[in-house]
């Protein structure tokens, strides 16, 4: 029987399951069914998704996500704040500012300890600059560039769209009360939709005033979740772009599961700071299912 040691970590309740691949053995054509297997609540760990805190040649240390349903994400907020966590208290490595390679990109990450400077509290991570460009997202249609406030069609209503890429794509939806949100009936719709060819990440917002907003997503590949970490990014990024939020002032995003401080420049890097939290670590026995 194949055991894999882990250990399950969540960024404000968005959990995956993590694995060191600095020690673990595991072959490419693993990823998706452990991914699959792992996150299910009754005949495995229970989890959005799976991680893999990985070697690499280019950063400190690199991370590989991948959805409850399998599916691969380029990057993941939540995850980069939970594995540069992992990192420094498994010591990975001694800095307390390091990078972290992604599919999208290198990012950096800066941790902040707790005061006895054993434990990471929170993190901040430079999540690099949101791709706007229409095709870039992937998105399709005609019309403008960039998809700022624009008109979309869905399950019989017109609602109006923006859509940023933290190097993953986001759809962003301003509603007046995020309790009334249609959540559970577009999101599904929505992340696999046509205009999105890669599918979307779908988010809803209200926002209550320039510095504060609450928010809640559909994940593509894991549907509703506590959490969001590039979600979050791209929602503030749209609220700037739709003259709802000011450039440069830290935003408060209020998530299912916890607060989020997001601060863009209006041209280049997002910032996002939170905590990263260890739930428990273990054996999965990978053959077991
Ligand atoms: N929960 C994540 C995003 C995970 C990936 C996403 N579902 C995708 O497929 O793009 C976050 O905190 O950013």
């Amino acid at each position: 029987m194949k055991e894999i040691q882990y250990t399950k970590m969540h960024g404000l309740g968005n959990s995956y399951v993590y694995i060191n691949m600095f020690k673990e053995t595991l072959d490419e054509s693993e990823f998706k069914s452990l991914a699959i297997n792992v996150s299910n609540k009754n005949t495995g760990i229970g989890s959005d998704g799976l991680i893999l805190i990985t070697p690499s040649d280019e950063a400190d240390v690199g991370m590989r996500m991948f959805n409850k349903d399998g599916s691969e994400g380029k990057t993941c907020g939540n995850g980069l704040r939970c594995v540069a966590k992992y990192a420094f208290e498994h010591q990975l490595t001694h800095k307390e500012t390091f990078t972290i390679e992604t599919k999208a990109g290198i990012v950096e990450a800066y941790v902040h300890l707790d005061n006895d400077h054993q434990q990471v509290a929170e993190v901040t991570i430079d999540m690099g600059a949101p791709i706007l460009e229409r095709h870039q997202i992937p998105m399709l249609g005609e019309k403008a560039a960039y998809v700022i406030n624009e008109s979309f069609k869905v399950g019989g209503e017109t609602l109006s769209a923006t859509a940023v890429s933290m190097g993953n794509p986001h759809v962003i939806f301003f509603v007046a009360d995020i309790d009334e949100a249609p959540l559970y009936e577009l999101g599904p719709v929505i992340t696999n939709d046509d205009r999105f060819p890669e599918g979307v990440n779908v988010e809803f917002i209200e926002v209550i005033s320039e510095t504060e907003m609450h928010f809640r997503v559909w994940e593509r590949g894991s549907g509703v979740t506590e959490a969001c970490g590039t979600g979050a990014c791209a929602a503030t990024v749209a609220s700037i772009l739709n003259g709802k939020s000011r450039r440069s002032e830290p935003v408060t995003v209020h998530l299912a599961g916890g607060d989020l401080t997001i601060t863009w420049d209006g041209n280049g890097k997002v910032w996002m700071r939170g905590a990263a939290e260890t739930i428990t670590t273990g054996i999965y026995f990978a053959d077991n299912k």
